[in-house]
């Protein structure tokens, strides 16, 4: 049977209860954050921006290896993602979380399930709320979207389809540019298919709505973590929030640029590449004029397939630093290790232990 992302939380369903979701007009005690429920809390006052590439550039294989290692993010422009397209899955996102909750909550995500609504999986390592909603797609969203819009919801079906052949196709450029910059070669990996196209890729779209905050400095939008991905691409509303994290630098927001998009190193990309691209520690922070939204193309390889750090990165010395393992056993080591799932997997895992 082909097999997807769908069933991999089955063996770690969440709890994330529904009952106590603010009426998000005021900032009860569950959603106030102090420095000790986010050890990095604030934001940088250094000058550092995150670099801004134009993928028309002649350099652009050179400017992109070098974001991915120094930042393990970027923002790119001239990307060839329709601006209409991007206007489509704004309104869609703003459509869906418009909705009255009781309409929304007819598409709740299931505790052990992937697509439908609720707050970031994230959620259960935390003792302070985080403001904001958020709604997976995985797979198609006919049934879902029914539930939310019985009578429009092919319109937003065909929004996602388009937006997802899309972000595929902007996804496996990005792979070829970043892998690229390192010498690999298109020969090197063979899960990219005859065209070079990863067509056997998996994805996960993630909407996500933060509501207008009385008291932002002392709320948090989306807590601070890495993606599990290969990479991520996102795109937010010309609302602020997006902040990513440099040792050397700390925390430093991402400024929404019309039409521009962001892209993410996530974990397996760093697992590709045995460490040489950092995956980007990012957070969402909120606002107390606007709210805001942000849409996240979460792009992986096919769920069953055994990732490790590819054998042109590896040599006497530098030796691989992971066991190999599939997108779907680390997300199931990630709903147990969370932040910590790299060290894990690193210094505790050899292939043959994980299940
Ligand atoms: C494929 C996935 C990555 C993700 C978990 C998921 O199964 C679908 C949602 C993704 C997301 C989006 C918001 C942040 C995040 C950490 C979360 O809680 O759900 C990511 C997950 C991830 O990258 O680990
Ligand atoms: O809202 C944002 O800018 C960040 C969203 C994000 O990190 C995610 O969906 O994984
Ligand atoms: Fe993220």
């Amino acid at each position: 049977m082909h097999s997807t992302l769908s069933d991999v939380f089955i063996s770690h369903p969440i709890h994330i209860p529904f009952s106590n979701l603010p009426d998000f007009t005021s900032l009860p005690d569950s959603y106030t954050w102090t420095p000790n429920d986010d050890l990095l809390f604030s934001a940088s006052d250094s000058d550092e921006s995150l670099p801004f590439i134009d993928l028309s550039d002649p350099h652009v294989a050179t400017r992109v290896g070098h974001a991915c290692t120094t930042w393990g993010a970027f923002q790119i422009t001239n990307h060839g993602v329709p601006s209409r397209l991007l206007d489509d899955i704004e309104f869609l996102t703003g459509s869906l979380f418009r909705l009255p909750v009781h309409r929304k909550l007819k598409a709740a995500r299931r505790e052990d399930g992937i697509s439908g609504y609720g707050v970031a999986r994230i959620a259960s390592f935390f003792n302070k709320q985080m403001w904001s909603e958020g709604f997976t797609v995985v797979g198609s969203p006919l049934d879902d979207f029914h539930k939310l819009w019985p009578i429009h919801h092919l319109k937003y079906c065909e929004i996602i389809q388009e937006y997802e052949e899309h972000m595929q196709k902007l996804a496996a450029k990005l792979m070829w540019l970043a892998l690229g910059s390192l010498g690999v070669e298109e020969k090197d990996i063979k899960w990219a298919g005859p065209g070079s196209d990863f067509q056997g890729a998996q994805a996960a779209i993630q909407l996500n709505h933060y509501p207008i905050c009385p008291e932002p400095d002392r709320a948090m939008g989306l807590a601070a973590h890495t993606d599990s991905t290969l990479m991520t691409i996102l795109y937010q509303n010309n609302t602020a929030g997006l902040q990513v994290f440099r040792d050397d630098v700390g925390w430093v927001t991402v400024p929404p640029v019309p039409g521009s998009l962001v892209v993410n190193v996530g974990d397996l990309l760093h697992i590709l590449t045995n460490g040489i691209f950092p995956s980007v520690l990012h957070r969402a922070r909120v606002n107390h004029l606007r709210s805001r939204f942000s849409m996240a193309y979460l792009w992986g390889p096919p769920s069953d397939l055994m990732i490790s750090p590819l054998p042109k990165l590896v040599d006497p010395l530098h030796s691989p630093l992971y066991p190999s393992l599939t997108w779907k056993q680390y997300l199931a080591t990630k709903a147990t290790h969370f932040n910590q799932s790299l060290s894990f997997i690193r210094n505790y895992l050899s292939s043959d232990q994980i299940s």
